[in-house]
Parts: C-alpha cells; structure tokens; sequence
C-alpha cells in the first residue's frame, strides 16, 4: 500500500487522459493546517506573481494577479506537503517512468476579483517543468465564488471546469494543457507546484525559478 491516497485512480487518469482531479486528495487536518499557516504569513511576504522564468520574468496584472510564496522544508508544515508530494513524485517514477528530478511549490492567493488568463505552465524544449500540480485549500467553496481552474483541449474546447474546494488535488502536463483561473469572487488560496526533470536549458542546469 502506498502513502497516496487515491494512487491508482492518478496513475490511471494520468496515462490515459493526461490529467487527474482528484478530490479529497489532502486530509482535511492537513488542509486546515496549510490553511492556517499560510493566512497567518504577514502580507509583505507575498510577492507579486511573476510569468517566465529568471531573467524573462515579467510582472503584468493584466494575465493574472495572484500573490505568491514559494515553500520551504525549513517550515514543518511547509514540509510536511513537501515530503508527500515527494512521495507523489517517487510513484510516479516508479510506475508511469516518468523520470521525475524534483518538486517546487508555492502558496498562491488570488484576493477577491484576481484571476489567471488562459496560459500554460511550459513551452516544448524551454522548460524542465512536467506536470503542473495544484492543491486547493478552500472551505466550502461555491459556484456563485467564481474561481475554477478551467482546462482545455488541444481545439479550444472545455475539458473540465474544477471548483477549487479544499482538499482537491489537480495534476497536468504543464506543456500539454492551456488553462485558467477564472476571477474570483472571495478570497482563494492554493499551493500550485512543479514536477520538474533535470534538463538542463542554455547551457544551465536546473535554472532558477
Ligand atoms: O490555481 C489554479 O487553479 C491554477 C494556477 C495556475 O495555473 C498557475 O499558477 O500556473
Ligand atoms: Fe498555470
């Protein structure tokens, strides 16, 4: 037995569809702690949330204007997410081969009226970033909060529309799917996060964020 929930149904919806949602993912001990932890981190902490990576790295609020704070294993409970996702990331190797090098992850809050233009997480050759991970720590969230992480195909076409509800685990190919996060009308909190391979892109291995 492994220590991820829900293992089969991810391993099976990853190499079938390329993607899994897998509700009730976290125990709600879990999400409450992360919860908790991360709304008790003062404001200046947070940084504007950048797109591209190292020196491409722009800041433009007309895509999207969330507020970021990357995880550290210095913090228990930061860690405590950190080794499952490694443990994630070791079956994933294990079972689908997919090569897996490391895993980063931030705390993501869209305050009420942000949003995330359709985007994708990697480009083909320029990026070491696999499969996009994205944990939501929202209690009850409704429709009417707006919010959802919508997925698309490769015509344009709707795949899956996901309520961010607390406890959610939702897993893509970062260079496959085009997303989005709709705007949100309450405050939304999440840990969006990377499984990424060792590539190494002009020359540098393993480039900063
Ligand atoms: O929060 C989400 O639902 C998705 C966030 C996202 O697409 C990103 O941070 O790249
Ligand atoms: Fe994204």
């Amino acid at each position: 037995m492994s220590a991820i929930p829900q293992l089969d149904h991810i391993l099976d919806s990853l190499s079938d569809k390329g993607y899994c949602i897998v509700p009730n993912f976290l125990a709600e001990s879990l999400s409450q702690q992360l919860y908790q932890h991360a709304q008790a981190i003062p404001e200046q902490y947070w940084n504007t949330a950048a797109i591209g990576r190292a020196t491409q790295q722009t800041v433009n609020t007309m895509v999207r204007n969330d507020r970021i704070l990357w995880l550290s294993a210095e913090q228990a409970i930061e860690n405590t997410y950190l080794k499952l996702m490694d443990e994630l990331r070791t079956e994933l190797n294990r079972q689908l081969f997919l090569g897996l090098f490391d895993y980063e992850c931030h705390f993501a809050h869209y305050p009420k009226g942000a949003f995330y233009k359709k985007h994708l997480d990697a480009f083909k050759g320029r990026s070491n970033r696999r499969l996009t991970t994205v944990m939501y720590l929202n209690e009850d969230w409704q429709e009417q909060h707006g919010g959802q992480l919508v997925i698309y195909g490769d015509r344009g076409e709707i795949l899956e529309q996901v309520t961010p509800e607390r406890g959610t685990l939702v897993v893509f190919l970062s260079e496959k799917f085009v997303h989005e996060v709709l705007p949100s009308h309450r405050d939304r909190l999440s840990i969006t996060g990377w499984f990424r391979i060792n590539a190494s892109i002009s020359g540098i291995v393993d480039p900063p964020r």
